[in-house]
């Protein structure tokens, strides 16, 4: 699967998720990034799974592909699964290719508070936030464990005031912002639940 093009000089927002499936505070996630930050576009990353989640609670990268592709249908928003086409699992290696293979594009890795609350849990989290700036977008009921965080921590003298996020792309990581306001309630979770599948795509044997 090739990458979405991105001219030299263009500013980039990348939004990975599980989108399992997506929803409406995705949207308003890559919608705040992008104005707030005054990006070009944002490349929604649909992973193959996250390596932090149970195997087996996704369902299959091309529905949830097709799903997101609905949801961000809108001309500044690009959908792209090639991380499974070129086997990455972790958004380090993600990150180490696409600065790499585009050394004038200015990306940006984006995502929510509760996200921010257990980066340090992922592979090579420092080393991620050596290579990009981060923009973190609050989310009801996690921006306080977010901000009180190992991640929040570590890197509390590189963290931006929300005033100048705009500039957030031209400076040189780690540096991050933490951006609040007006907040979406959706959740995956929430939608599963409510669709009756319980929060794993295995349904239940008869008689469960
Ligand atoms: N309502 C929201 N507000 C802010 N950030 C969000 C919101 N929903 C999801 N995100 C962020 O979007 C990214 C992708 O989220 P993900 O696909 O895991 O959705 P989710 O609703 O958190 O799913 P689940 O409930 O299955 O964990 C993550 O960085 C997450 O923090
Ligand atoms: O690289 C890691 O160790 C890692 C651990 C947890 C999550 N991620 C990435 O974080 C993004 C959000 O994942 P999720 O499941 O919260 O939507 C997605 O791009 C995942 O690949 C990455």
């Amino acid at each position: 699967m090739a990458l979405p093009p991105a001219p030299p000089g263009r500013i980039v927002g990348l939004y990975g998720g599980s989108f399992n499936p997506p929803h409406r505070g995705h949207l308003h996630v890559a919608r705040t990034a992008l104005v707030r930050l005054r990006l070009d576009c944002v490349w929604w990353l649909v992973t193959p799974g996250n390596p932090l989640k149970p195997e087996g609670g996704t369902a299959p990268l091309p529905e949830r592909l097709a799903a997101v592709r609905r949801l961000a249908a809108e001309p500044r928003m690009k959908v792209t699964g090639f991380e499974a086409a070129h086997g990455f699992r972790y958004t380090y290696e993600t990150l180490r290719f696409l600065v790499t293979q585009r050394p004038h594009t200015r990306f940006v890795w984006i995502m929510g508070a509760d996200s921010l609350a257990t980066f340090d849990r992922w592979q090579r989290w420092r080393d991620i936030a050596r290579l990009v700036p981060i923009a973190v977008v609050d989310r009801p009921r996690f921006g306080l464990a977010a901000l009180a965080s190992p991640a929040a921590r570590t890197y509390a003298d590189a963290r931006l005031a929300e005033r100048d996020a705009a500039t957030l792309p031209f400076r040189a990581a780690p540096t991050w912002v933490f951006l609040h306001g007006p907040l979406d309630s959706h959740s995956s979770t929430a939608l599963r639940a409510a669709n009756g599948c319980g929060g794993s795509a295995t349904p239940p044997g008869p008689g469960a």
